[in-house]
């Protein structure tokens, strides 16, 4: 069994307190991994091994040096790229090609795109007139913000992680991580490819443990801690943002969502149903940008019903590595539970359940992982808790709509504000409609299609900043303004 350890000051050390808690596989709930808990003296270290990389060789580096070193590790990324497709399958149980074509990549283009951003940022700068005639020149220049707390969730870890790091590090700033106590592995795997290509120790550090009472609290009531970037759900993010007040730290929040699925009777149907399919049950619905609530326009509602339903009944529950599976577990009984509380909830609400609501049978060898069926609800009410509430599991509700302005109020009418994805052959209500629906993101005739040169976050509960491309720079950045009177 592997013992997965913190990775702190460029080194693999335990907890002070020889603390560790269990890893279990989501599969078959077999126990992988002994994790080590980080206690605040560990945390405390973390964040003093990050300050003090600031003010040694890493913050003594040029922007061209940094950058070479950030493709150095895309590059060992690329090299280790099986290591790290095995680390996440066994963190969470999902298929090979998730890992492969989702979220894997993600890992060296997060570290190559910031690189590029950072190389190619301009200076800004300004000249002033002044009463003696002579003028005046301002010129910005562009700082590290320092220590950047990295608190980081379970359903996409190493994607979700470099999301931050990348810019982070870039930017020259240093990172204390605390990944989610469910996916510990790429994180800390990520260690040994900081240390191969020779980012300075202290740079990228990595503590385990859980939220409260834990690392994950410690580490925000660390007041060396200079920033805080955070994924996770919109409650956790009120608990990290009470923290990060004290010390006025800044923080930026990707956060949780109910994002709507919009069909029109003109979209090309059999694309509308593998996209609002991949949107509603890849990685088995924990995806904060999934769908789980989806609206039809009325002529085309009960064809589109049966072919959802239908690819749902198809889905081939296995091992990540086997090679008909293409369905996971969920990441934890905790989280299984919950979503089961939810098809229980559906069913007393008065749902008509189209398929699914329940656990599959499966094999002896993997009856005990977190498995759960695809689910698909009709006949609820807007008011309805699934129609509501973020379930975060492989789950959707779909109703009928009449007009463009009735599906604009259903979708914009709950707490979040993350991402929409439309589908229609008729572009100029897909432009009218993007304009009017309140959230971060709006997909048209496609889901999950990133370029990672925009703006990238939620609305409303679903978040606060923006990030990717240069909107990463203002989170992770300071600009000082300098004034030379001539
Ligand atoms: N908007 C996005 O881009 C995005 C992406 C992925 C997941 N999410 C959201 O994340 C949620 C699922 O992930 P999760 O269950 O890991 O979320 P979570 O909030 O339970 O945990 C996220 C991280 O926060 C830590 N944490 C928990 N309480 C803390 C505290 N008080 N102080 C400091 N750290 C604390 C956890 O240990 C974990 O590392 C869903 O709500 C989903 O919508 C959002
Ligand atoms: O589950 C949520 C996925 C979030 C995805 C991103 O943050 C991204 O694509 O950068």
């Amino acid at each position: 069994m592997q013992q997965i350890n913190h990775f702190i000051d460029g080194a693999f050390s335990p907890s002070d307190s020889g603390k560790r808690f269990d890893k279990r596989s989501p599969v078959d709930n077999t126990l992988i991994a002994s994790i080590a808990e980080a206690g605040r003296t560990d945390v405390d270290r973390a964040v003093a091994a990050a300050k003090r990389a600031l003010n040694g060789e890493w913050g003594g580096l040029t922007t061209e040096q940094r950058v070479d070193l950030l493709y150095g590790v895309a590059d060992e990324i690329t090299r280790r790229f099986d290591d790290f497709v095995e680390a996440e399958m066994a963190d969470t149980g999902q298929p090979h090609h998730v890992m492969t074509h989702a979220f894997i990549p993600r890992g060296a283009a997060n570290f190559k795109v910031f690189a590029d951003v950072i190389k190619n940022v301009p200076a800004e700068s300004f000249q002033m007139a002044t009463p003696d005639g002579r003028g005046a020149l301002n010129y910005a220049l562009r700082v590290p913000k320092g220590v950047i707390g990295v608190i980081s969730p379970w359903n996409a870890p190493f994607l979700l992680m470099t999301w931050k790091v990348g810019p982070a590090l870039a930017c020259g700033n240093t990172v204390v991580v605390k990944p989610s106590e469910e996916t510990p592995l790429t994180t800390t795997l990520l260690g040994e490819v900081m240390n191969s290509v020779g980012i300075p120790k202290g740079v990228y550090n990595v503590v385990h443990g859980f939220g409260p009472d834990s690392a994950g609290e410690y580490l925000t009531q660390n007041l060396d801690v200079d920033a805080i970037t955070f994924t996770g759900e919109t409650r956790t993010g009120t608990a990290i943002m009470k923290a990060a007040a004290e010390g006025t730290r800044d923080v930026s929040f990707e956060m949780g969502g109910k994002n709507a699925g919009i069909v029109f009777a003109d979209a090309d149907f059999d694309a509308a149903v593998d996209g609002i399919f991949r949107s509603a049950f890849l990685n088995s619905g924990q995806v904060c940008l999934g769908t789980e609530k989806v609206y039809v326009e009325r002529p085309i509602f009960e064809r589109f019903v049966d072919a959802l339903k239908q690819k749902a009944e198809a889905v081939k529950y296995g091992r990540p590595t086997d090679s008909d599976s293409n369905y996971g577990p969920l990441i934890s009984r905790e989280h299984q539970n919950k979503v089961l509380s939810y098809y229980q909830k559906a069913k007393d609400e008065g749902a008509t359940i189209v398929t699914g609501g329940g656990i599959p049978d499966m094999p002896a060898e993997l009856a005990e992982g977190n498995w759960i069926e695809p689910t698909i609800w009709t006949g609820l009410p807007e008011t309805a808790s699934v129609v509501k509430e973020e379930i975060f599991g492989p789950c959707c509700h779909i109703a009928p709509f009449d007009t463009e302005e009735e599906v604009i109020a259903k979708t914009n009418d709950n707490q979040y504000g993350l991402s929409t994805t439309i589908w229609t052959t008729n572009l100029s209500c897909a432009h009218r409609m993007a304009a009017k629906i309140d959230v971060g993101v709006t997909w048209v005739n496609s889901w999950f299609l990133r370029d990672l040169r925009t703006p990238f976050g939620g609305a409303n509960q679903s978040g606060i900043g923006r990030e990717g491309g240069v909107h990463s720079l203002e989170f992770y950045t300071e600009m000082r303004n300098v004034c030379i009177k001539l």
